[in-house]
């Protein structure tokens, strides 16, 4: 391992990731009362940092968002902030709507074993597409965008947050390596034209590119819902190889994450090392807004 590569990651110990492919209705209560319950089973399987999808409280639409919306400190975060205490893990817990002030943000909340929320990712790329025939989907509609990049500090190492199509911006998971993180997690809610096409793909990418982990977590396919996710959560290994997936039903996907996988493809392959920043710049470097955007590049 030669000491560059080895001081760009943080300190880091092998552990179990669970990614809860959960089945979303429409009724919220019921909602939280199910990811609780799916949240301490992963904990009693071995999980160490357990997963929620998109959207995990309400059903995935534009229409939806403002119905569902609720503030920062709500239902959802307390019932999140318990259910990491109670399961003794770390918890990434998807997305819900959050009402804040006049607008509406798809946020991420993520949670240490004791409760404590730990950081929130506001989904910095909206999904605006327009394919014909297909699918039209335009966030923008209703939410607002997030304007920073979140990584979270757990004792399994640093891990960098994106939500669904935020994994389609390669940046986002290069300046996540580039700041030690030994993983990056996307909640996610692919659909049936480009969750066959790019799901997978867009992970092995972002893992190869990188040569981290990368895992996205999807709700269960509920086909009575306007929305038909596409499922197959799936965690990737940093030589891009899929070492858990599943199907459209309810599951969790379990797989281990061992950070020593991250220092030796990076030393056996050393692209890590092997970047030309004097020709193209460092990414790590150029992108740091914080939440207000300050310090964009203009
Ligand atoms: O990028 C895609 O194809 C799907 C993205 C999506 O469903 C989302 O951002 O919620």
């Amino acid at each position: 391992m030669s000491t560059a590569a080895q001081t760009m990651l943080s300190p880091a110990s092998p552990f179990k990731l669970a990614l809860v492919q959960l089945a979303v209705t429409a009724e919220k209560t019921h909602n939280l009362k199910h990811a609780h319950d799916k949240i301490l089973e992963a904990g009693r399987n071995g999980a160490n940092v357990v997963v929620l999808p998109e959207c995990f409280n309400s059903p995935y639409g534009t229409n939806y968002f403002p119905e569902y919306a609720e503030p920062l400190q709500g239902p959802t975060t307390t019932m999140l902030s318990q259910a990491a205490k109670e399961a003794g893990v770390y918890l990434i817990g998807g997305s819900f709507p959050e009402k804040k002030d006049d607008i509406i943000l798809n946020t991420l909340t993520a949670y240490d074993p004791q409760g404590n929320m730990i950081g929130t990712h506001h989904k910095v790329h909206l999904f605006d597409i327009d394919i014909p025939g297909k699918i039209t989907f335009k966030e923008s509609d209703t939410l607002t965008a997030g304007a920073s990049l979140t990584q979270i500090e757990t004792e399994y190492g640093k891990i960098g947050l994106g939500i669904c199509y935020d994994m389609r911006f390669p940046e986002m998971a290069t300046v996540a390596a580039r700041k030690g993180c030994v993983a990056m997690i996307y909640p996610g809610a692919f659909n049936m034209t480009t969750g066959p096409l790019h799901w997978e793909l867009l992970q092995r990418a972002r893992a190869v590119d990188n040569q981290m982990y990368v895992a996205a977590c999807s709700p269960a396919r509920d086909t009575s819902a306007n929305y038909h996710a596409w499922g197959h959560s799936t965690i990737v290994d940093p030589k891009g190889v899929v070492i858990a997936t599943s199907d459209e039903n309810e599951t969790i996907v379990y797989a281990d994450v061992d950070p020593e996988q991250v220092q030796s493809t990076r030393e056996f392959i050393p692209l890590y090392n092997q970047r030309r920043f004097d020709i193209y710049g460092d990414v790590a470097e150029t992108v740091n807004v914080d939440s207000q955007g300050n310090g964009r590049k203009k």
